[in-house]
C-alpha cells in the first residue's frame, strides 16, 4: 500500500502526502479495489486497459468511492495535486459513475464536472463514455455535455442521474436561462481547477455554491450530500479559494517528493508542490539571437543534413508539440515550417528525409484561432499520427492527452513555471519517458534555470541538459541554413497576406502548390534585393495576378 504522511495545515485543510516510491512492478491491482460497480470495473479492465493503479489513484479512490477503504460511504471533500499524466480523470469519473450506477436513479444532475476548455469537455465526455459502457450502467447514468459547437439545450433534459461536463462560460448560460437544476448534486468537480479559479471572475463558483446540493434533503429517501472534487498538476493553495469553496471535512492529496524537496522531511507542508513529471528530461538550447531560434528549429526539425555527432533532436521524435507565446505567434511559426518541410530538392544542405517523409502535412496548428471542430481533428491526426508537429498556444498546455506525444518543445520560454509543468506535461505521461525542449535567449537562461526549471524538476541535475545553438550547426552550413531561414521568411509574408486577402485559407495546411509558389516569389525576390524589406506594391500585384489565375481556372 502506498505510505501517507499527514502534515500540517493551510486554511485547515489537511495536507496527505502519498509515497511515489511505488516501482511500476508493485502497482496496485485495480481489482483489488473496492465499492465498484462490476461493470464498471470491466470497463477500466477491458476498455481503458488499466490494470494496476498509481500510488495516488489508489489512495484518492479509497476516499472517493462508495463503501470502499476505511473512510466509509464517503464524505468529506478532497483537493488533488499530482502531475500531469498521473491519471487524474479516473479518480473522479470512476468514483462517479460507479456510485450513480448502484444508486437509485434520480431524474436530476448528481454530477456536475467544470473543465477549462472545450477541447477538455470532449476529452473527459470520452472516458466517462467509455465507463459508462453496457447497457446497465448506460441505462442509469446519463451523460451531458456542452460546448461550442452544441450550443446548451434549453433545459438539460433529464430521464436519469446525470452527469453534466462543460465549462464555466456555459455553465453559466445554462444558469442565466434556469436551464439547469443543481439542487440534487452529489458531485462537483473542478478539473484544472487552479484554471478555473482563473475564469470569469469567479463569478461562476458563487452561482453554483448557492444552489448545489442544497435540495438532497428535501428528497425521501434523503440523497447523499454534495462533495467536491478538485484536480489540479498545479493546485490552489491559495486561503482564499479555498475558503470560497466551503469545504466539507477536506483533505488535500499530494505526492511527497523525494529528500531534499523543501519541507517535506518533516511534518511541515512544502512550499511547492508542483513537479513536472520523473520521467521528463529537460534539454535548454541557449541562442544568440531570435533568429537563430528559426535555425535551430530547422535543425532541430531535421531540416539541415546531420552534422558531426549531434543527435538529430526533433526529427528522431515520432510526435512533437511546439508551444508558442501566442495564437498568431503559432499561426507565424506553422506556416514557416510548414514552408520549410516541403522538400526543397535543388537546396544542397537540405535532407530529402524519404524514410520519414515529413512534409507541409505533418505540420499543423492547434489555437483558439481554430474552430473546436478543426482542433479536435488535430488532435485525432496527432493521435493517429497522421501529424508530426503540432504548433500550439497555451490552449494545449493543461490536461490535452496523448499518449503518443514523445516531446515538447517550449519555442517561447514559458513566463512561469505553472506553464512550464503543463506544457511539458503533453508528454511524459503515465509512467512514459518524454523529452522537452526549451529554446532560450542568453539574457533569459539564468532566470529559466532558477526561476522555471529549477522548480518544476525539484533541483533533479541528473535530467537537465544544456547546449549552445552555434554547437548544433556546423559552421559550414551556418550561412546556407540562414539565407534558407530569410527566404522562409520571406515565403511567410507572401502567405500571410495572401491570408489577408482570403486567397489562402488561414486554417487549413499550405497546398503544395502554393508552398512552392510562395518559396519561388520569395527566392526571386531575393534576387532582386536581398537586404531590402518586401516591396509593398510588388506583393499586391502578385497576389492579384494569383487571385486572378485561381478565378480563370
Ligand atoms: N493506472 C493507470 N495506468 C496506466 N495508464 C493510466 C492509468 N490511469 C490513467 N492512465 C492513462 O494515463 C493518461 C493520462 O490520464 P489523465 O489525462 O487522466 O491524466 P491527468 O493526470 O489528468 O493529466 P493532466 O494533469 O495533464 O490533465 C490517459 O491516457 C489514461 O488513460
Amino acid at each position: 500500500m502506498p505510505q501517507v504522511t499527514w502534515c500540517g495545515s493551510i486554511a485547515d485543510v489537511p495536507l496527505a502526502l502519498v509515497e511515489d516510491t511505488v516501482d511500476a512492478s508493485e502497482r496496485l491491482p485495480v481489482e483489488d479495489l473496492a465499492g465498484v460497480h462490476p461493470r464498471v470495473m470491466r470497463n477500466v479492465q477491458e476498455q481503458l486497459r488499466i490494470e494496476h493503479l498509481f500510488p495516488m489513484q489508489w489512495v484518492v479512490l479509497q476516499r472517493l468511492l462508495p463503501q470502499s477503504g476505511r473512510f466509509g460511504d464517503g464524505v468529506g471533500d478532497v483537493l488533488v495535486n499530482a502531475p500531469t499524466g498521473s491519471g487524474k480523470t479516473l479518480v473522479y469519473a470512476l468514483p462517479i459513475v460507479s456510485g450513480l450506477a448502484q444508486a437509485v436513479p434520480q431524474p436530476c444532475v448528481r454530477a456536475l464536472v467544470l473543465v477549462p476548455t472545450h477541447d477538455l469537455v470532449q476529452q473527459v465526455e470520452a472516458v466517462f463514455r467509455v465507463l459508462c459502457a453496457g447497457e446497465e450502467v448506460a441505462a442509469v447514468v446519463q451523460l451531458v455535455t456542452a460546448a461550442k459547437d452544441r450550443p446548451p439545450r434549453q433545459t438539460v433534459a433529464l430521464r436519469c442521474s446525470a452527469v453534466f461536463i462543460t465549462t464555466c462560460g456555459h455553465l453559466l448560460d445554462l444558469l442565466e436561462s434556469d436551464a439547469i437544476d443543481l439542487r440534487y448534486l452529489r458531485w462537483l468537480v473542478l478539473d484544472e481547477a487552479d484554471r478555473l479559479f482563473q475564469q470569469s471572475g469567479h463569478e461562476w463558483l458563487g452561482r453554483v455554491l448557492r444552489t448545489a446540493g442544497h435540495g438532497s434533503g428535501l428528497m425521501y429517501p434523503p440523497l447523499k450530500p454534495l462533495r467536491k472534487v478538485l484536480l489540479s498538476a498545479t493546485q490552489t493553495q491559495e486561503a482564499e479559494h479555498l475558503a470560497r469553496l466551503q469545504l466539507q471535512w477536506p483533505v488535500f492529496y499530494a505526492y511527497r517528493w523525494g529528500e531534499g524537496s523543501e519541507g517535506t522531511a518533516d511534518n511541515s507542508r512544502p512550499r511547492r508542490l508542483s513537479r513536472a513529471p520523473s520521467t521528463l528530461q529537460s534539454v535548454s538550447v541557449v541562442c544568440a539571437a531570435e533568429a537563430e531560434k528559426l535555425e535551430l528549429l530547422l535543425r532541430m526539425a531535421g531540416y539541415v543534413a546531420r552534422v558531426g555527432n549531434a543527435n538529430r533532436l526533433l526529427s528522431a521524435h515520432d510526435r512533437v508539440v511546439i508551444f508558442t507565446k501566442s495564437v498568431s505567434a503559432a499561426h507565424r511559426l506553422t506556416r514557416f515550417l510548414q514552408l520549410a518541410l516541403e522538400q526543397l530538392p535543388h537546396q544542397p544542405c537540405v535532407e530529402n528525409d524519404a524514410a520519414t517523409g515529413v512534409s507541409a502535412g505533418h505540420v499543423a496548428e492547434f489555437s483558439r484561432q481554430l474552430a473546436p471542430v478543426a482542433r479536435a481533428r488535430m488532435l485525432q491526426r496527432l493521435r493517429d499520427r497522421s501529424l508530426q508537429y503540432l504548433v500550439c498556444s497555451d490552449v494545449m498546455a493543461r490536461g490535452i492527452d496523448v499518449l503518443s506525444v514523445d516531446a515538447v518543445v517550449n519555442y517561447d520560454v514559458p513566463a512561469h513555471v505553472t506553464t512550464f509543468v503543463h506544457r511539458v506535461g503533453r508528454t511524459a505521461r503515465a509512467g512514459q519517458s518524454g523529452t522537452c525542449y526549451t529554446l532560450l535567449l542568453e539574457r533569459q537562461q539564468a532566470y529559466f534555470e532558477r526561476e522555471i526549471q529549477g522548480p518544476a524538476l525539484g533541483g533533479d541535475v541528473e535530467r537537465v541538459f544544456v547546449h549552445r545553438a552555434h554547437e548544433l550547426l556546423e559552421e559550414t552550413q551556418r550561412a546556407a541554413v540562414s539565407m534558407h531561414c530569410r527566404r522562409i521568411l520571406r515565403a511567410v509574408r507572401l502567405v500571410l497576406e495572401a491570408e489577408r486577402w482570403s486567397i489562402v485559407p488561414a486554417d487549413e495546411p499550405l497546398s503544395a502548390e502554393w508552398c512552392a509558389y510562395a518559396l519561388r516569389y520569395a527566392g526571386s525576390a531575393q534576387e532582386s534585393a536581398p537586404q531590402e524589406p518586401e516591396p509593398q506594391a510588388r506583393l499586391q500585384q502578385t497576389l492579384h495576378s494569383v487571385a486572378l489565375r485561381n478565378w480563370l481556372s
